[in-house]
């Protein structure tokens, strides 16, 4: 029963689509839509890139954690992470134990041609971003894992179809985690 799902928690690389599926999930859901980037935006009143440029990628984690940590309070919404959420380790266990975790994944040629024209993340802003997607995704790609309870690959999927299958991915998963009637009672 989709309506007893608790909070919705998207992880995976950059490009994977976890801000595009996650505001289409929420809309079908009729739930809050929760994108961690924009909210460190909006607490910071800078863009990510500003963000990087004065306080280095270790800034940007700090205030990332923070927001992990109250976004994964909320009840029932759908969270979009950004790619690199998954690197620290209390950021992990916010997420696995306060929510639905899916990993959104997607191979590095697709996070490269989605991501190539946005100039909006700086990690990617080097002569060789191909170089930079695979080894980040070496290193993440086991975190993921290890955060996720559903794994759903994105690569070649439309956003609607992607949001249905998801859909009926959380349905079962919450159903088989359900407490059996007879269990309830006691
Ligand atoms: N399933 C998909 N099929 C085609 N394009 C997609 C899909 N998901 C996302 N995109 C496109 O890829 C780009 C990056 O998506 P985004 O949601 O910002 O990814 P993320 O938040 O994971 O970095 C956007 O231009 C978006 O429209
Ligand atoms: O992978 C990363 O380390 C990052 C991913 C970005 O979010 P998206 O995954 O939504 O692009 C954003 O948080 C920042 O640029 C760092
Ligand atoms: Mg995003």
């Amino acid at each position: 029963m989709v309506e007893e799902l608790p909070s919705v928690f998207l992880v995976g690389p950059m490009g994977a689509g976890k801000t595009t599926i996650g505001k289409l999930l929420a809309k079908q859901l009729g739930r809050t839509f929760v994108d961690s980037d924009w909210y460190i935006e909006s607490q910071t009143g800078a863009d990510i890139a500003w963000i990087f440029a004065k306080e280095g990628e270790a800034g940007f984690r700090e205030r990332e954690t923070r927001a992990i940590d109250e976004l994964t309070q909320k009840d029932q919404i759908v969270l979009a992470t950004g790619g690199g959420a998954v690197m620290c380790a209390e950021n992990r266990a916010f997420l696995h134990q306060r929510g639905i975790v899916v990993y959104l994944n997607a191979p590095v040629d697709v996070q490269m041609a989605r991501t190539a024209k946005d100039k909006s993340r700086p990690l990617l802003q080097q002569p060789n971003p191909r170089k930079i997607l695979q080894d980040l995704y070496s290193t993440r790609d086991p975190l993921y894992r290890q955060v996720a309870h559903i794994i759903m690959p994105t690569g070649h999927t439309y956003p609607r179809h992607m949001v249905n299958q998801l859909l009926q991915q959380l349905e079962s998963f919450t159903d088989s985690t359900a407490i059996a009637p007879e269990d309830k009672e006691n």
